[in-house]
């Protein structure tokens, strides 16, 4: 079996956690209330511009060519994706530049991103795409897992529809073959520090959602 399927089989109880959660239940169903999909999507926009960083440095330290076209490319899609799903939300659930513009990040998202801007400074590029991986690949199989389910007409389908896209599972799968590739050639100390990796990243995947659901704030 290659490295990917067997991380992402070792995760199942996590992944289904996440396919559980009221979150995307709720949002499926299209009864989640706009305040609670404003406070994810105000987050999403901070997450979104950490992320484009963190592929930028991935692209930066890829040995291939096929690695720095698959995470510059991503870093670019990352901010034309915050610039139109995420204005076109701001616009539909009435959040305005300022309310963005002062929001700041939960513990959450800041736990997030600052955890793969650490692989990204002092962990192995392997370590580092293995923690890339998450985003695509749960944001996949959840575009995938809530489209046939979800109510219609839903206030949510413009984000049901990009994640559920088939270019978007061409994505997911690029990136699983680069780190499945650098895997292959990894020890298998670094094979476990990617497994690692991976976990980590998918965990804050659920609580991003979670965070969300319960409309984290910062206790002090
Ligand atoms: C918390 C969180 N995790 C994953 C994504 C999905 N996503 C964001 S950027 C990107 C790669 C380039 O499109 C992908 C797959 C999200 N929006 N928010």
């Amino acid at each position: 079996m290659n490295f990917c399927t067997t991380i992402w089989e070792e995760i199942a109880p996590l992944r289904r956690a996440i396919l559980s959660h009221p979150f995307l239940d709720e949002l499926a169903a299209g009864t989640l209330p706009p305040e609670t999909f404003r406070h994810y999507i105000v987050q999403d926009s901070l997450y979104l511009a950490e992320y484009a960083r963190v592929l930028a440095l991935a692209a930066a330290r890829a040995p291939t060519a096929a690695g720095r076209l698959e995470f510059s490319d991503g870093a670019k899609v990352a901010v034309q994706v915050e610039e139109a799903l995420h204005q076109a939300f701001f616009a539909q659930f009435g959040v305005t530049p300022e309310m963005a513009q002062q929001s700041e990040a939960t513990p959450a998202c800041l736990g997030y991103t600052s955890y793969l801007a650490s692989l990204a400074a002092t962990r192995s590029y392997e370590e580092l795409i293995a923690g890339i991986l998450p985003c695509f690949w749960v944001y996949w199989e959840v575009g995938c897992d809530i489209r046939p389910r979800a109510a219609s007409p839903n206030p949510y389908s413009a984000w049901i529809e990009t994640y559920a896209a088939p270019s978007f599972g061409e994505a997911t799968r690029r990136v699983c073959d680069l780190v499945d590739a650098a895997a292959a050639q990894a020890t298998p100390a670094i094979r476990s520090a990617m497994n690692t990796a991976f976990r980590n990243a998918a965990r804050y995947e659920w609580m991003f959602w979670d965070s969300a659901y319960r409309r984290e704030r910062w206790p002090i």
